[in-house]
């Protein structure tokens, strides 16, 4: 409940449990909520690094991001709280942890699972964007999944107010960016529908279609859409045609997320309980 959100926590709330993940800036642990029993996952961050990366900005509006989004795909922000030296995130725990560990277990995922989960995550950004976020970061790392499966967005260090043209640095992988941000020009929400076609490629070929050796590669062929399909017969030309109406430069003519329940590779694939 929400006076549950603004109550000033301490870390002797919580008994902790085993690591879950080890972060950038701190490490993520199964906790639960002494009084209630509440199940959580408990991030700590240390102080220190997030002044010394200059984060402090990023952090907090992610913290007042997160505390208006209410969505089943996207991992919850229950509070934070604080000490001298560490900030902690008192998040969501999903079940069934990080979907990348998923993805490179069974090396790529057939054309029901892929359709539902990119059907989960269509909704999830567009729910997003409708409050003005644009995630920025939409990639298998910062997709965790549930008790029953269902896949929650996590992780939304990079999340802006849209329009915006604030520079990401690109310390990360330039897999998942869209010409506009490689390019350093002003982006919108569509950044995310770029995104969610590569995610989408990354889930039904096991790799994201621009890879290449090294950051400059992949930056030219991002730029020109050097889009290819490995000729494998269990990819469907829907699926294909559905990743072509994401992966457009020009960001305004990029499948609009609302339009995505209505593509016929979902209507045959997604899951029709979501
Ligand atoms: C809403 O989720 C977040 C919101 C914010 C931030 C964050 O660090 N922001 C941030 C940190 C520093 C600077 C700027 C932003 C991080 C997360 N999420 C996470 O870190 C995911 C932790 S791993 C995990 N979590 C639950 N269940 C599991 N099974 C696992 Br594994």
């Amino acid at each position: 409940s929400d006076d549950n959100a603004s109550r000033q926590w301490t870390i002797n709330d919580f008994e902790i449990g085993k690591p879950l993940g080890k972060g950038k800036f701190g490490n993520v642990y199964l906790a639960r909520e002494k009084q209630s029993k509440f199940v959580v996952a408990l991030k700590v961050l240390f102080k220190s690094q997030l002044q010394h990366s200059n984060v402090e900005h990023q952090l907090r509006r992610e913290i007042e991001i997160q505390a208006h989004l209410r969505h089943p795909n996207i991992l919850r922000l229950y509070g934070f709280f604080y000490d001298k030296e560490k900030v902690y995130l008192i998040l969501e725990y999903a079940a069934r942890g990080e979907l990348y560990k998923e993805l490179v277990a069974s090396s790529h995922f057939d054309e029901r699972t892929s359709a539902s989960y990119i059907l989960s995550l269509a909704r999830a950004l567009h729910y997003c964007h409708t409050k003005h976020v644009i995630h920025r970061d939409i990639k298998p790392e910062n997709l965790l999944v549930g008790l029953n499966g269902e896949l929650k967005i996590s992780d939304f260090g990079w999340s802006v107010h849209a329009p915006s043209n604030r520079r990401k640095t690109l310390c990360g992988t330039l897999d998942y960016l869209p010409p506009e941000m490689v390019e350093g020009k002003e982006h919108s929400t569509a950044v995310d529908n770029w995104s969610l076609g590569v995610l989408t490629y990354e889930f039904l070929f096991g790799g994201p279609p621009f890879e290449a050796p090294d950051h400059q590669d992949t930056y030219k062929r991002i730029v020109r859409v050097d889009l290819r399909f490995p000729n494998v017969p269990e990819v469907s030309a829907e699926a294909k045609a559905f990743i072509r109406k994401l992966l457009v430069k020009d960001a305004s003519r990029r499948l609009p997320l609302p339009e995505v329940d209505n593509d016929p590779w979902i209507r045959a694939n997604a899951d029709p309980e979501l």
